[in-house]
């Protein structure tokens, strides 16, 4: 039998002997500050399935966080029961601030965008270059989604055996984003890994692609352990047999302290909520130029102080026209899902 004694609260509320009548110190300190550091592998149907030290915990999320949603890639406060052990349910009582999202747009069955990916240094955005072909207006809605969230772009072109990368590149050189081009023989010969990967140590990186452009291929190769290790775990802890998560999913470079981070589909992104001025960030050359602008200007109206600027000499036109395309790439048009 549990005793309960008489000062079963007291680890709660340490009350300091207060002489100076300042606050008691018990209320001025965070709350759960026992709360262990967690991060957000996956999500699946509210079960949250975190990396505490080296072991996988579960938890749900403690009801005074109200509607914010755990996503992976946060940093979550967690307490109770932290042991792993399969049935144990942990809580999570605090999400961290956020250095970047990656939001998915409002759909059908859910009218708000929502953040599906925190914290991700990088987007890796997939695209093939045959076999689908590319979709250059989905790339530049994903480099919106990018800039806006603070996410830095990484171009992958895969299917390089197919069709040339050189056309693509030239559309995307004076946004300056770094890609990598990878081909059948490179994968096969596990140099395609190699290549992505040099993008991708120390730093936690979101794939995304549409179907068929071979983003799991690369993935598989990149974290060959990686998706069973983690899925084993997840299962292993919610007895559940298989991953049915539709979440996105954090795995572990092997070697390395990077984290893929592979999304499912792209629905595309929620580019409603954009911040133009957030967008120019990107475009450190030109902000100088915006300063005369009117206020709030979206950069892609008639007033906007760019083009003379721009014309005077002070940066490439070039530029201004990738900026423009970025932005109107913001408006959904029938196609881009
Ligand atoms: N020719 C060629 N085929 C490739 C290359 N990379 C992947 N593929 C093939 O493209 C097809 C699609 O690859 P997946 O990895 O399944 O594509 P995905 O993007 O994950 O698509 P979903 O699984 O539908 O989401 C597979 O048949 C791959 O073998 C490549 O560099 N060249
Ligand atoms: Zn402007």
């Amino acid at each position: 039998m549990r005793r309960y004694g008489k000062h079963t609260d007291e680890d709660d509320v340490r009350v300091r002997p207060n002489r100076k009548g300042n606050r008691p110190r018990s209320s001025i300190r965070p709350k759960h500050e026992d709360a262990v550091e967690g991060f957000v592998l996956t999500v699946d149907r509210g079960r949250i399935t975190c990396l505490v030290e080296d072991r996988t915990v579960v938890a749900m999320k403690a009801r005074e966080l109200g509607r914010k949603a755990a996503v992976v890639g946060d940093r979550v406060g967690l307490v109770g029961d932290l042991s792993g052990d399969k049935d144990t349910l942990a809580r999570i009582v605090r999400i961290e601030e956020r250095a970047s999202v990656l939001r998915r747009t409002a759909d059908d069955d859910d009218p708000y965008e929502r953040v599906v990916v925190a914290n991700a240094d990088q987007l890796a955005i997939v695209t093939a270059l045959a076999d689908p072909e590319p979709r250059p207006r989905l790339i530049d809605r994903c480099l919106v989604a990018a800039y806006d969230g603070g996410l830095e772009p990484l171009l992958v072109l895969t299917k390089s055996d197919l069709a040339p990368a050189g056309p693509l590149l030239e559309t995307y050189a004076p946004l300056g984003v770094p890609y990598v081009v990878t081909s059948r023989e490179e994968l096969s010969k596990g140099e395609a890994a190699d290549l992505v990967r040099e993008h991708l140590d120390g730093r936690v990186t979101a794939f995304v692609g549409h179907s068929g452009v071979g983003k799991t291929t690369l993935v598989n190769e990149l974290v060959p352990e990686g998706r069973r290790r983690i899925t084993g775990r997840v299962n292993a802890v919610t007895g559940r047999g298989r991953h049915t998560t539709t979440s996105a999913l954090a795995l572990p470079l092997e070697g390395g302290d990077g984290w893929v981070i592979d999304t499912p589909g792209v629905r595309s992104f929620g580019l409603n909520h954009v911040d133009p001025s957030r967008v120019i960030h990107a475009f450190p050359d030109l902000e100088p130029g915006t300063v005369d602008c009117p206020r709030a200007c979206s950069h892609d109206e008639q007033d906007c102080a760019l083009d003379a600027w721009v014309a005077e000499g002070h940066a490439e036109p070039a530029r201004l026209y990738s900026l423009r395309r970025l932005l109107a790439a913001r408006e959904r048009r029938e196609g881009d899902y």
